[in-house]
């Protein structure tokens, strides 16, 4: 049977990357993006803004949507604190189970609660299940035509708090015009966007930072 995408990327980071160093697993999955199978990972220019605007933060608690292969969440996680709390949701339960082997050859299992299904069912859940008051940060990574909706959504199951981070990928490719539109003008955010490219290639992209403003 024909393997996967995400299943040739898990063999390249059993392959090339040493159990526990997350930084040999993060360095795995760009070698293989970039010179063997492009995958749509934050990847690494992305990736150190992101690693920026974590370790600034220092965050307790952290919510992901969208977490692939595992990738970004494993540059999370590598930079958190002992006891935060970080939350990845996957739709895809194919993407999922290789992200949970990712996430543990980074040696990381410990720190991620990957949890599978839509963002718009498990948002509302998120506060009685896993004891979470508001996030720190979140990370938007999923379906591009849901980050409005659940930005709308976190802000009415008041899982953001004022200096709350939304840091959303892909606002220029593939787009999404309407959260860039919403963020940008409403009153309840400050908003930056850090220009960049789509992983692994010449494309513009960049991740747009929203801090909350209550
Ligand atoms: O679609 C992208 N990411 C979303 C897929 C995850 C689906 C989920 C929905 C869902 C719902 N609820 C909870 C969890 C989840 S996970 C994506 C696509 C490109 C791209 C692709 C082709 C191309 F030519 C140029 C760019 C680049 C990127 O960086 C991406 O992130
Ligand atoms: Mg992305």
């Amino acid at each position: 049977t024909q393997s996967t995408r995400p299943q040739r990327l898990l063999s390249a980071v059993q392959k090339n990357a040493t159990r526990g160093d997350p930084c040999s697993v993060v360095r795995a999955i760009d070698d293989f993006c970039r010179h063997k199978e492009w995958a749509m990972n934050v990847g690494d220019e992305k990736g150190c803004i992101l690693d920026s605007v974590v370790s600034e933060m220092n965050p307790a608690a952290v919510l992901e949507l969208g977490t692939y292969c595992g990738y970004s969440t494993v540059r999370i996680a590598r930079l958190l604190p002992p006891d935060a709390k970080f939350i990845t949701l996957e739709f895809n339960p194919g993407f999922a189970a290789i992200a949970r082997q990712v996430i543990a050859w980074a040696g990381l299992e410990e720190k991620v609660q990957l949890v599978e299904g839509a963002s718009g069912d498990w948002i509302p859940k998120i506060k009685e299940q896993f004891g979470i008051k508001t996030f720190d940060l979140v990370f938007l990574d999923h379906w591009k035509d849901r980050y409005l909706p659940d930005t709308k959504l976190m802000e009415e199951c008041g899982l953001l708090r004022k200096g709350s981070v939304l840091l959303a990928d892909n606002v220029i490719c593939p787009g999404t015009p309407d959260y860039l539109e919403y963020i940008r003008s409403s009153p309840k955010y400050e908003s930056r966007y850090f220009k960049s490219h789509l992983e692994y290639t010449k494309v513009e992209d960049g991740l747009e930072k929203s801090i909350f403003l209550g």
